[in-house]
C-alpha cells in the first residue's frame, strides 16, 4: 500500500563514532525519503552502516550532523524525552532476537508500550489481544516466550510492534534467526500487515529474497546509500 505522502525525509546524515585512532565514521552524508505504507529493505556488506542508519532514522541514536524529519517533526533536534514519545506513539520495533522479556506471557509483553504510554491497562489489554489475533497467536496469549516457537515469539514481537498502530515499523534483520519456511510466513504476515494496516516498513537483511519481497531495495556501502531498485513486493 502507498498512499503517496511523504512520512520520513533525511538528508546529509552523518554519524561517527568514537575519536582518535577508535573514530568510525559509520554514515558519510546519507539522503533518503520515504514514503507512508512503503515496504523498503536495507541491504549492504556488514559494517556498511544499516544498523546505524536505522537506529539514527528512528531518533534511538543521535546524528552527528545532518536533518531528519518524521511527518512535521525534527528527529535531529528532538530531546530524549520527545523521540522516546515520537516513538512510542509512532514507531515500532523489531529485532532479529525478538528481545521478549521473558517473565511476561504474550499478551503482557504486547501491552507494555502501552501501558508504559499511560493506556488504561483495561484498553491495553483489549489492544494487545487484537495485535495478537492479528499475527494469528490468540489462542497463544497466556504463553511465555519460553514456551513458544522462534516464529511465533517474531510473531509476538510484530504485535509488539503495531499495537499502537505506528506509522512505521522498523525491522533488523527479523528473519536472521529462523528457518526457510518460518521466514517464509514471518514475511507472509508483514505483508500483509503492510498491506492491511498500511503501515510502512523498513526491513534491514542481508537475505536477497527478503529484500525481493519488498518494494523498494536501497543497498549502501561504507556509510553510504550508493544505488536502489524496485522489488517485486509479493510475499514468498
Ligand atoms: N556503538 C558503536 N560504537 C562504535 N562503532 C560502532 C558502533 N556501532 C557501530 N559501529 C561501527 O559503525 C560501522 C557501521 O556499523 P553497523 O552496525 O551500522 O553496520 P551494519 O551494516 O548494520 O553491519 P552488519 O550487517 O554486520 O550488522 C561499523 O564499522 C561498526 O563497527
Amino acid at each position: 500500500m502507498n498512499n503517496q505522502q511523504q512520512l520520513l525525509h533525511c538528508s546529509g546524515v552523518k554519524k561517527i563514532y568514537g575519536k582518535g585512532e577508535s573514530r568510525t565514521e559509520a554514515l558519510r552524508g546519507v539522503d533518503f525519503s520515504l514514503q507512508a505504507g512503503e515496504m523498503t529493505a536495507i541491504m549492504g556488506p556488514s559494517g556498511c552502516g544499516k544498523t546505524t542508519l536505522l537506529h539514527c532514522l528512528s531518533g534511538m541514536d543521535k546524528v552527528t550532523s545532518g536533518e531528519i524529519w518524521f511527518r512535521d517533526r525534527p528527529v535531529h533536534s528532538l530531546k530524549e524525552n520527545e523521540k522516546d514519545s515520537l516513538r512510542g506513539t509512532s514507531m515500532g520495533f523489531v529485532f532479529q532476537n525478538y528481545n521478549l522479556i521473558p517473565v511476561l506471557t504474550a499478551v503482557e509483553n504486547v501491552e507494555l508500550p502501552l501501558l508504559s504510554q499511560g493506556v488504561s491497562p483495561g484498553e491495553s489489554r483489549k489492544k494487545a489481544v487484537d495485535a495478537l489475533g492479528k499475527v494469528g497467536l490468540y489462542e497463544r496469549r497466556f504463553h511465555k516466550p519460553a514456551h513458544m516457537s522462534g516464529g511465533q515469539q517474531q510473531r509476538v514481537a510484530i504485535a509488539r510492534a503495531i499495537v499502537h498502530n505506528p506509522g512505521i515499523v522498523w525491522a533488523d534483520e527479523p528473519t536472521g534467526a529462523l528457518d526457510r519456511e518460518t521466514t517464509g510466513k514471518v514475511m507472509q504476515l508483514i505483508h500483509h500487515l503492510n498491506r492491511e494496516e498500511g503501515t510502512a516498513f523498513v526491513i534491514v537483511t542481508h537475505d536477497p529474497d527478503i529484500a525481493a519481497m519488498t518494494s523498494r531495495i536501497v543497498y549502501m556501502d561504507s556509510g553510504k546509500i550508493i544505488h536502489e531498485k524496485s522489488g517485486s513486493g509479493r510475499g514468498m
